[in-house]
């Protein structure tokens, strides 16, 4: 497989007031040009850790990553992000908030007039075309999550990265921001890392979901293959049978799986503690 990211061998640790902390240890992962792929995992894993090395925000203790064949050290216009609180200049426009990054990102290449296009284009994917003259306190949080998407798409980065972006918007909403970004992913085949907590979610929209396994030192645990056929449609999918053995499979690593590992360790600790009892 030719891959265009390619995580190895990545370690990562923190330096804490109590001493060093492992948050990372030994996460492999190879993403191929035009994969969407989802991080799931419990909360504090490291889903983030990730995404933040991947964005070169954070520099790997060991290991690290390859994009298409240059090493990450720094943040770079080939990486976008989308996080879940939008991170929009509140003082600027819709509009003007994309054209601040396509500026950023394109500079002198593009004409006053080709940045205009490009970025009422990019608008106008996310059907925002209609509220662009708007201020991000003007427009609700699922407008204020189409324009950061925008933004990130109007750079036209090699990957995308998306830090759980529909996570604080309400369900009716998040189904729309999904079907929206399924349309998007058809017509111009990104390649995502997404982190999400929604095991629907992830399988409505992965190629492959990435199952980590909890911390400290969190790996990747399993990867499940999602080959369900595109276009996708949650109505359809919800009597289909894949759709619901995929779905199980990850509700069972999440909770079955990941959670007996958590009971391992709190029956390790009490054994540890009831010795210690014993001793004293
Ligand atoms: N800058 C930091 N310094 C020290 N520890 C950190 C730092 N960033 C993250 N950690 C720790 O690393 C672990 C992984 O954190 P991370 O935010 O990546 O998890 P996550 O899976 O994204 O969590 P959530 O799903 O709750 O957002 C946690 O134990 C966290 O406390």
């Amino acid at each position: 497989m030719s891959a265009l990211l390619d995580i190895s061998q990545m370690d990562m640790v923190f330096d804490t007031p109590k001493g060093p902390f492992t948050a990372l240890k030994g996460v492999d992962l190879k993403i191929k040009k035009g994969e969407f792929v989802s991080l799931i995992g419990h909360s504090g894993c490291g889903k983030s850790t990730v995404l933040n090395v991947v964005a070169g925000l954070y520099q790997a203790s060991q290991g690290g990553v390859v994009l298409n064949g240059k090493e990450v050290n720094e943040p770079g216009p080939d990486r976008a992000v989308v996080f879940q609180n939008h991170s929009l200049l509140p003082w600027l426009t819709a509009y003007e908030n994309v054209e601040l990054a396509v500026k950023q990102v394109f500079g002198k290449a593009k004409s006053r007039a080709e940045v205009k296009e490009w970025v009422e284009h990019n608008l106008k994917l996310v059907h925002m075309d209609h509220a662009m003259h708007k201020r991000p306190d003007e427009i609700s949080g699922g407008m204020k999550q189409r324009v950061g998407i925008a933004r990130a798409l109007a750079m036209q980065p090699e990957i995308l990265l998306m830090d759980e972006p529909f996570g604080a918007l309400d369900a009716l909403t998040r189904s729309h921001m999904q079907d929206s970004l399924m349309e998007i992913q058809n017509e111009l085949n990104n390649t995502v890392i997404m982190i999400t907590h929604d095991v629907d979610e992830a399988v409505l929209l992965s190629d492959r979901i990435v199952m980590m396994t909890n911390g400290p030192a969190a790996t990747v645990g399993e990867i499940l293959d999602v080959t369900l056929e595109r276009p996708r449609d949650r109505l359809a999918l919800a009597e289909d049978a894949e759709y619901n053995r995929l779905r199980s499979e990850v509700l069972k690593f999440l909770y079955e799986k990941q959670r007996k590992v958590e009971h391992i360790s709190k029956a390790a600790a009490a054994k540890k503690e009831q010795k210690a009892e014993e001793v004293a």
